[in-house]
């Protein structure tokens, strides 16, 4: 009551101004102390970043949509190790990699990717979980699903994908929107792959289960709330209060894929299901049930379905379509690449194992994936564990601090891929012309371990090889069928994903 009494005293004498000011003032001091007593006092940086996050967040809303990456001129201007955050650190020397994604460190991944966890409540995936030893138990029992010696087992589901899309491109006009048939390839592929269906979009042509529309919402989300996680932890708690929930096609989709195999399996009727011959990751998540049994309930195999159809679509379509792009605009490297593929003798569709020892074709992909969309979204900072962490060249990081090397940071390090880094040329991963076996060893290697396009250690992308596989087949098989030229339209493309090119039938080329 006296509190009360003396609330209503003050509020009375200082005026809603007064109680203002003051409110302000409060929270200047917590800004203040919560950012000296973070330890990091020794990194350079912003002047509104040492304080509040609010500074990431305005160059992530600043920079929507554009190709920009702020940290990459933020590096230009403070060096290898930069402030972005009261406890957050950026960080651009190849040489920490290890420190901060290897083995030995095994650190959990920070807040930053709450922002990617389920809204209101629901299973972490593998990508959104935190803690390294639950991660490590739930990377275990999904392994197998990505193993070198089982992805072979999905190429026939890429071949099938592959005959749809020509099977499309034939009926098209020739100058076409190539970029958005990638796009429909890729998820068709994913769906393929995961549970033995395709979702649709090439046969329907059009986005047939939402999930561009989808996604593109996400993404909108995550940039606005992954700078500041607890955004997206108000906007969870809103959907707790209001109980809100709602199931999209895809999720209804999967979910009955899910539990007709799991029907199936606690039938003893796998043997009459076509996946036995023709095994998908769906196959290896319902097999490892017996040996993870309580990591591989109904409700986590959905989940893992879905992170997998979603987390590889736009990467790989970026990657695909920077490739095609420099085709069109390189006649010359088209032609090397054309000339290559005939000296392997390849097929229609072109096979993972021809696709192996050609080294224009590999360095064309590496430089796909090595610069796409470096404004995307990668929440891959990791939280400094109880000891602290001392970065190369002696720079001590306490603990609690988030720390992360952004791919789009590490892929224009020029001690890392030499001059020019900013440029697409696929030769840097080629041995050149008097360079010794020796040095080309060494350079290769540096670039290999010093390229975070798929990150690096127990967090590192689990799809790569599926990644890959499906961008080399695709990308030879067009190339070895047609000739790509530039477009001569020039209506701006709707997203990203899209773009124009003439596509001319080899046989029909002089
Ligand atoms: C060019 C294509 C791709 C790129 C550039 C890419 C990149 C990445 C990166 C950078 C990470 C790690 C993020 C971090 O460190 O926090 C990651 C994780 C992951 N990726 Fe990929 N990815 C691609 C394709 C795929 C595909 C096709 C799949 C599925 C088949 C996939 C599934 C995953 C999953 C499940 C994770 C989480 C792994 C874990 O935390 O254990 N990715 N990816």
């Amino acid at each position: 009551m006296a509190a009360k009494e003396a609330w209503d005293a003050l509020s009375q004498s200082l005026g809603v101004p007064g109680l203002t000011g003051i409110a302000i003032v409060a929270f200047t001091i917590y800004l203040v102390i919560h950012s000296h007593t973070a330890g990091l006092d020794h990194i350079p940086g912003p002047f509104l970043a040492r304080y509040t996050n609010l500074h990431a967040w305005l160059y992530a809303q600043w920079y929507w949509g554009t190709n920009v990456c702020y940290l990459r001129r933020l590096h230009g201007e403070y060096g290898d190790v930069v402030r972005v955050g009261p406890r957050r650190v950026s960080v651009s020397n190849p040489d920490a990699i290890q420190t901060i994604y290897g083995m030995k460190a095994s650190l959990n991944k920070s807040e930053l990717i709450r922002a990617a966890q389920p809204l209101g409540k629901g299973p972490d995936n593998l990508f959104s979980v935190r803690d390294s030893k639950v991660h490590g138990r739930m990377r275990r029992a999904v392994a197998n699903a990505y193993s070198v010696s089982t992805i072979v087992q999905y190429e026939p589901r890429i071949d099938d994908t592959l005959d749809a899309l020509f099977k499309v491109l034939q009926n098209e006009s020739p100058e076409t929107n190539i970029g958005k048939w990638v796009h429909y390839y890729v998820y068709d592929v994913a769906g393929n792959m995961t549970y033995a269906q395709p979702l649709g979009y090439l046969e329907q042509k059009c986005d047939a289960v939402g999930l561009i529309k989808q996604t593109k919402m996400l993404h909108r989300y995550i940039n606005c709330t992954m700078p500041m996680p607890i955004l997206h932890d108000i906007a969870s708690f809103v959907v707790r209060l209001v109980k809100a929930h709602s199931y999209t096609i895809f999720h209804l989709l999967t979910k009955q894929k899910v539990q007709e195999r799991l029907q199936q399996a606690n039938a003893g009727d796998e043997g009459k299901s076509e996946t036995t011959f023709k095994p998908d990751i769906l196959a290896h998540f319902v097999a490892s049930r017996e040996k993870y049994p309580d990591w591989m309930t109904e409700e986590q195999i959905i989940t893992h379905c879905m992170v997998n159809v979603v987390a590889g679509v736009g990467t790989s379509t970026t990657s695909i379509n920077n490739v095609l792009k420099y085709l069109v605009a390189h006649p010359a490297a088209q032609e090397t690449l054309y000339q290559e593929l005939q000296r392997a003798n390849v097929s229609c569709p072109v096979s993972w194992r021809q696709t192996q020892g050609l080294p224009f074709l590999e360095g064309l992909v590496r430089e796909g994936v090595r610069l796409r969309d470096a404004s995307s979204f990668n929440p891959n900072g990791r939280n400094v564990g109880p000891e602290g962490l001392i970065l190369p060249g002696d720079v001590y990081l306490p603990p609690g601090t988030v720390v992360g090397i952004k791919p789009s940071v590490a892929s224009v390090q020029v001690r890392t891929f030499g001059e020019q880094p900013y440029e697409f040329c696929p030769e840097r991963w080629c041995r050149r012309e008097g360079e010794t076996e020796g040095d080309y060893v060494a350079r290769r290697t540096k670039m290999d371990a010093g390229d975070m396009s798929f990150s690096a250690g127990t967090r590192g992308c689990i799809g790569r090889g599926i990644a890959i596989m499906q961008i080399y087949k695709l990308v030879a098989t067009l190339v070895s069928q047609y000739k790509l030229l530039p477009a001569t339209r020039n209506d701006h493309p709707e997203s990203h994903y899209e773009f124009f090119c003439i596509l001319q039938p080899r046989e029909s080329v002089q």
